[in-house]
């Protein structure tokens, strides 16, 4: 696909040398999109976006982002060049306030950039604004994650990848954050959204006409648009809980 913004091609990753966790991925994610990242518990979900994103090692393959290859660039770079990562735990420093956060977050700006930009980001999450000298520790558990997504965005990233943003929140909560996350996919950011929570995600995913790949064993299973993979009868029965209705009898 030539107008991926991010793409990997026979993507080999794993934390030991000897043992790859993926297995040969090829992704391409065209630039707006909004993908979903499924499959069972173990399948590698995690492990592909940290590769991606520079926290696991690479054995083979490659990773490019606007058809630059990023595959062995220090993470910084990879934040300067717009990929921007909301890992599953430790998204943000739990004994500092949301504004210190967002400052923190914003010295990878140039100094006269930061303020602009926070500004920017609190007009995006009210939910932050209203309350910037709170902990982020004492913060609930969707408006920790909102925090840990407004981090992410301050350097105004191409693609933004979430880890499961939906892990320990209730399904109000979940659509709260969904919603909040086809917001800002609405305003270009491509999107790659690691997910449990399948219907939800899919369902959100195809609000934006986005796209799923299901990943089994370390290898892309499935791929296709968000509406169709839900309705797949393997897709519902492998991944949704579907059961086929017994045959009847002869
Ligand atoms: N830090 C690590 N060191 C060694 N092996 C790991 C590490 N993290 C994960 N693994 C292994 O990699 C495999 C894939 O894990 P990964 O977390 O990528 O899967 P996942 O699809 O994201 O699963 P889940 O949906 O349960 O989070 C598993 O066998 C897991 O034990």
């Amino acid at each position: 696909m030539t107008d991926a913004v991010l793409a990997t091609r026979g993507l080999v990753a794993g934390y030991e040398p000897d043992l790859p966790i993926v297995r040969g991925v090829d992704l391409a994610v065209a630039r707006g999109d909004f993908l979903v990242l499924l499959g069972p518990n173990g399948a590698g979900k995690s492990t592909l976006v940290k590769a991606i994103t520079g926290l696991v090692s690479i054995h083979a393959g490659s990773v490019t982002l606007d058809g630059a290859e990023i595959s062995t660039s220090p993470i910084h770079e990879k934040v300067r060049h717009g990929l921007a990562f909301v890992p599953q735990t430790e998204n943000v420093f739990t004994t500092l306030s949301i504004e210190d956060n967002l400052r923190l977050a914003a010295q990878v700006l140039p100094r006269p950039g930061r303020a602009g930009r926070i500004a920017a980001l609190y007009a995006m999450f009210p939910d932050l604004a209203a309350r910037p000298r709170t902990r982020a520790g004492a913060l609930s558990g969707g408006q920790r994650q909102m925090l840990a997504v407004a981090r992410a965005l301050v350097v105004e990233p191409r693609v933004l990848i979430l880890d499961e943003p939906s892990a320990g929140l209730s399904p109000k909560v979940v659509t709260e954050v969904f919603a909040r996350l086809a917001a800002i996919n609405a305003t270009g950011v491509t999107t790659i959204l690691v997910e449990q929570n399948v219907r939800a995600a899919l369902a959100t995913a195809a609000s934006r006409s986005g796209r799923a790949a299901i990943l089994v064993e370390g290898r892309i299973a499935h791929e296709g648009p968000a509406a169709t993979l839900a309705d797949d009868p393997i897709v519902a029965e492998l991944y949704l809980g579907a059961r086929r209705e017994p045959e009847p009898a002869a």
